[in-house]
């Protein structure tokens, strides 16, 4: 058990969004911890799910989809994460930075000889899906996929996806069409509430040039 052990616990996922993840939380901790003499633990490719030593930072290895959880329930203090993940996972988490990387956009999908109303939605969001069809007054079966959801589509497995899209060229290559746009996702840096105010000699510094960086990002 792991309560109480480490100064800091941050939850990172595996994946697409943990190089850019780590790199900026790397930069960051150098400068807000430099007083402290605490740093990012470093990790490579072993198997351990937990990095760090005990009484400093520590480092939780996720799948993406379980970052929220953690952070919510206050196993880990902060995390990295996708906005697409946030939106679908409903958690009540603070999130005061925009890392501006792993940007995506979740958009509606359809075969282009699909033109009639959507009755079936295939997706890996169906909180999300479900949602964004209720906030339109639409009534639609949702079914949640694995993933590969562009087969729904092309199979006719359901008559419309919601999906990410990033180059579109997953879309472009199947022949199917990007309806509508339905949010935008970049990675976010959050944080469990209880822990901002109790840990926040560490956090407070930490979000303070998480921002500056991705202000940095974002004039170019
Ligand atoms: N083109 C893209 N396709 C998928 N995810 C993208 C893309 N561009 C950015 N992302 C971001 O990367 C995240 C997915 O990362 P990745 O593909 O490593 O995980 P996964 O295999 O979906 O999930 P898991 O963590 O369970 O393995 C998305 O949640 C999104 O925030
Ligand atoms: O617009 P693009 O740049 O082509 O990217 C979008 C594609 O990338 C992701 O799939 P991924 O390869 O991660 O596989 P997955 O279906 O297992 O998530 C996503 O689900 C889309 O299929």
């Amino acid at each position: 058990m792991i309560r109480g052990k480490y100064a800091l616990t941050l939850a990172l996922p595996k994946g697409r969004n943990l190089k850019d993840g780590y790199a900026a939380l790397q930069r960051a901790a150098l400068e807000a911890w430099h007083a402290e003499g605490l740093e990012l633990p470093p990790f490579g490719a072993e198997r351990a799910l937990i990095h760090g030593e005990e009484g400093r930072v520590a480092i939780l290895e996720l799948r993406n989809a379980d970052v929220p959880l953690y952070v919510d329930l206050g196993i880990a203090d902060a995390g990295v994460v996708g906005k697409d993940v946030l939106l679908e996972s409903g958690r009540d988490v603070y999130e005061p930075v925009d890392l501006r990387t792993g940007y995506c956009r979740l958009s509606l999908i359809r075969h282009p000889d699909n033109t009639g109303p959507i009755r079936r939605v295939a997706t890996k969001y169906p909180n999300f899906t479900a949602r964004v069809f209720r906030e339109r007054g639409l009534v639609a079966d949702i079914i949640e996929l694995a993933g590969n959801v562009e087969l729904a589509a092309l199979t006719g497995l359901a008559d419309a996806i919601v999906d990410l899209v990033s180059t579109g060229a997953t879309i472009r290559a199947n022949g199917l069409v990007e309806v509508e746009v339905l949010a935008h996702s970049t990675t976010r840096f959050i944080v469990n509430r209880q822990a901002l105010k109790l840990k926040s000699d560490l956090l407070r510094p930490l979000i303070e040039r998480l921002r500056q960086q991705s202000q940095a990002l974002a004039e170019g």
